[in-house]
Order: structure tokens, then C-alpha cells, then sequence
């Protein structure tokens, strides 16, 4: 697989001032039996064109409620999310894909069919969708797999699934909640090595959220640190670290301390 580090950020209208992805002045409220819950407080978002964001933060801060407001899944109590510049409301499958923890797979659909799903929706002809669908299955590495159903794959190959479907739609923007949370760490720190190097290819615009302080500094250009009760943006972190990246980079100086300092951000909150 060859790697470009200097392909061209993925921009699907306008210019590269426009972020890719914004959230200006969100508030959200749940409201519950048990009361009112003030997930997100004024919250202030910009992803730019071409960057690789995380957002990190203690448990219920409101990092998945935000990453559904960026998807437009969740309409805010207060604020606008704007896609490339426009607030038009509801999800825009052309440029902007999600994929979440758990793959979603629809099980009986073959791993080929799975991934040429979003083109089947768009009315590709199914020649020209096998062949883009088995492209960006040997893009995760899994050509010979294509006829598997989703029971027959290990955990990290359907969550490779799920990728290839995410990325064969082209989106301007990826938005990805814990996409590798439910792996064990070897695993996980390789399907992060693997979405570098297909990013590298394609840069365009992602917006990732994780637990895991490791995989936030290995991946991002920018880490935002949220804090909880309410949820609310404490700090933005530029990760300077050189592109591409491989997974050797976790053991720098320079990594650790971005690493640690992170760390202490969280812990500051406890
Ligand atoms: N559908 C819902 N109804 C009521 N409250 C909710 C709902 N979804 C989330 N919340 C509350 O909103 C707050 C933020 O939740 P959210 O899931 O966005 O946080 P999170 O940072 O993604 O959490 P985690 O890291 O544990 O996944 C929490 O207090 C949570 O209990």
C-alpha cells in the first residue's frame, strides 16, 4: 500500500477556510423522569478541512450526544452544527459517514454486500458496486473475505467492515464513536496503524472519539479534552507530531509527553 502524506485534504465544496465540520454554541438537554440532564454546555467545534480530531473526556462528559449532533442525528436544545459551512438539518450521506463501536453490520449480508451497501442506497449499478466494494475491501485487507457473512468474521475484521463501508462513500467528513472500543489493545492499536494509512491516502476530515489517550495522540492533529457535569470543551491539544506515523512513534519522548499531558488534563477533573 503505498502512502501519500501529502494528498490533497478531501473538499467537497467551497474553500479550505470552510471547517469541515462545526458546532457553534451547543447546549443539550435530556430530559428524563428523573429531571433535566445538562449533557453539553456551550460547546464550540471546529474541524478543519484535511485534519484528524479526537475528543477525549471522562465518562458521561458528552462526547458520543456531541458526536451525534455533529452527524445530525441529534438536533441540540441550543446552537447549530454546520456541514461544510451550511446548517442544512439531518445526516448528508454524501459527505458524511459514521461508524460506531459496535460495526452494524446488517448480518444477512454477505461482508462484500455489506460495504456496497451505501452505494446500493445511491443507486450504483451492482457491477460497478461489486467492483468498488472489493477496492475498499483489500484497502482493510480483506479481499478474501468478501462472500463471509458478519458471523464468520472475528471482531476486528467486522469492525474493518464497517471502515471500508464508511470509507467507500467518500465522505468529507468521517465522524467515529470508539470504532475500536471493543477490541483488546494489540488489536486495537493495529486497526489504528491500518486507519492511518488508508487516512493517508484519502485526508480527509475525521472526527473520533475515544477513551483510550494513546490512540487519541497516535492518530490526531488536535485532541480536545472535554470535562464533565456539564458536558463542556476544557482544552485543545495540537499533536505536532511528524506524518505518516507508524506505531514505533508511541515510544518517543515527544509522544509521551503529549500522551501524559493529556492524561493529567483528564485527571485534573477527579
Ligand atoms: N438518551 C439519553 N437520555 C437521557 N440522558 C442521556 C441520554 N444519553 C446520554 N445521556 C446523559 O447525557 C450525559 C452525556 O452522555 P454521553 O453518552 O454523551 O457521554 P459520553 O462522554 O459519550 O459517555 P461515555 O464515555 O460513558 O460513553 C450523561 O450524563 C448521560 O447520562
Amino acid at each position: 500500500m503505498t502512502m501519500q502524506a501529502n494528498a490533497e485534504p478531501i473538499t467537497a465544496r467551497g474553500t479550505a477556510e470552510v471547517p469541515a465540520i462545526e458546532a457553534r454554541g451547543i447546549t443539550h438537554r435530556y430530559h428524563t423522569a428523573q429531571g433535566e440532564v445538562l449533557a453539553l454546555e456551550d460547546v464550540n467545534v471546529a474541524a478543519p478541512q484535511g485534519k484528524f480530531i479526537s475528543i477525549v473526556g471522562p465518562s458521561g462528559c458528552g462526547k458520543s450526544s456531541l458526536l451525534m449532533i455533529l452527524a445530525g442525528l441529534l438536533p441540540p436544545s441550543e446552537g447549530e452544527r454546520l456541514l461544510l459551512g451550511s446548517a442544512r438539518s439531518g445526516p448528508q450521506p454524501r459527505d458524511l459517514a459514521v461508524a460506531f463501536q459496535d460495526a452494524c453490520l446488517l448480518p444477512w449480508r454477505t461482508s462484500l454486500d455489506n460495504v456496497s451497501f451505501p452505494l446500493e442506497l445511491r443507486g450504483v449499478p451492482k457491477a460497478e458496486r461489486n467492483t468498488q466494494g472489493r477496492e475498499a475491501l483489500a484497502k482493510v485487507g480483506l479481499e478474501s473475505f468478501a462472500d463471509r457473512y458478519p458471523r464468520e468474521l472475528s471482531g476486528g475484521m467486522r469492525q474493518r467492515v464497517a471502515v471500508a463501508r464508511a470509507l467507500i462513500q467518500k465522505p468529507a467528513v468521517l465522524l467515529m464513536d470508539e470504532p475500536f472500543g471493543a477490541l483488546d489493545e494489540q488489536t486495537r492499536m493495529d486497526m489504528g496503524e491500518q486507519l492511518l494509512t488508508l487516512w493517508d491516502q484519502i485526508r480527509n476530515t475525521v472526527v473520533f472519539v475515544t477513551h483510550n489517550l494513546t490512540e487519541a495522540t497516535y492518530l490526531s492533529d488536535e485532541v480536545i479534552v472535554m470535562a464533565a457535569h456539564p458536558g463542556r470543551i476544557l482544552e485543545r491539544v495540537t499533536i505536532d507530531l511528524p506524518r505518516p506515523r507508524s506505531i514505533e512513534i508511541t515510544e518517543t519522548e515527544q509522544f509521551i509527553h503529549l500522551r501524559n499531558r493529556l492524561w493529567r488534563l483528564i485527571r485534573s477533573q477527579e
